[in-house]
């Protein structure tokens, strides 16, 4: 995922989640997770301030990445073969966390979730004018999605944090893909993508009836 000069390019991030779906319309974890860790680096540029978020994706992606490499792995090769194994197999907690607290299902939500505010954070980014301040379209797009499952002592640090985010035009550059005029250019380009995976994900997780996992 290294742009031009061997840095870290957004453009290869987002295109990964391009690549996860299926003709069938099916996402594949593999790429679905390799675009997660990618996120996780450009997260991770911001500074120590966002550790308790990266650290939080990061053991999620992790019991991922798990599953993928594990005995069944064959079961982990889609979204889709996941919920149909674990469902058909009673591997998901639908009450309560006990028996099964880390679930594929439960654990692909929590990103989901967060892919929702990636989605909303980026074409806020896109569409703003260029003196925007990042920490309010940061604190407008998270309140609007990850906020609502999340307890108040959470919401406040998150706030916190996103009072130390840089300009606009600064996170345009951080992106790695040209000028800012060709981040939002390529924001426009890689966003249907994001918006793709995101809602495939959530007519599986609908029909499965799996969108409040505890
Ligand atoms: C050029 C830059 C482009 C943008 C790069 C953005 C990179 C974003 C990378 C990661 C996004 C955040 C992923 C957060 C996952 C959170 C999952 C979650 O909801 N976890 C909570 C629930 O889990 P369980 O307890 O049920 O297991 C957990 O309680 C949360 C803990 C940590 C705090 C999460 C705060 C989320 C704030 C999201 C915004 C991040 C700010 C990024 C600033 C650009």
């Amino acid at each position: 995922m290294a742009g031009e000069q061997g840095a870290f390019c957004l453009r290869e991030v987002l295109v990964t989640f391009q690549t996860c779906v299926t003709e069938r319309r099916e996402v594949l974890l593999g790429p679905y997770l390799r675009g997660w860790r990618g996120l996780i680096r450009f997260l991770n540029s911001l500074g120590a301030i966002f550790s308790f978020v990266s650290k939080d994706a990061l053991a999620k992606i992790q019991i991922m990445e798990n599953y993928c490499s594990g005995e069944q792995q064959e079961k982990y090769l889609t979204l889709q073969s996941m919920v149909q194994y674990e469902v058909a197999n009673g591997l998901v907690d639908t009450q309560k966390r006990s028996e099964h607290p880390d679930s594929g299902c439960r654990t692909v939500l929590r990103l989901h979730r967060a892919l929702r505010w990636l989605q909303m954070f980026l074409e806020g980014l896109r569409t703003g004018q260029e003196d925007s301040k990042t920490s309010v379209i940061c604190t407008d797009s998270y309140n609007a999605s990850l906020a609502n499952y999340h307890p108040w002592i959470i919401r406040k640090a998150a706030t916190v944090a996103f009072r130390a985010l840089p300009s606009r035009n600064a996170f345009l550059e951080i992106m790695n893909v040209g000028t800012p005029e060709e981040a939002v250019v390529m924001l426009g380009d890689a966003l249907p993508h994001i918006c793709n995976v995101y809602g495939i994900t959530e007519e599986l997780y609908a029909q499965h009836k799996l969108l409040d996992l505890p």
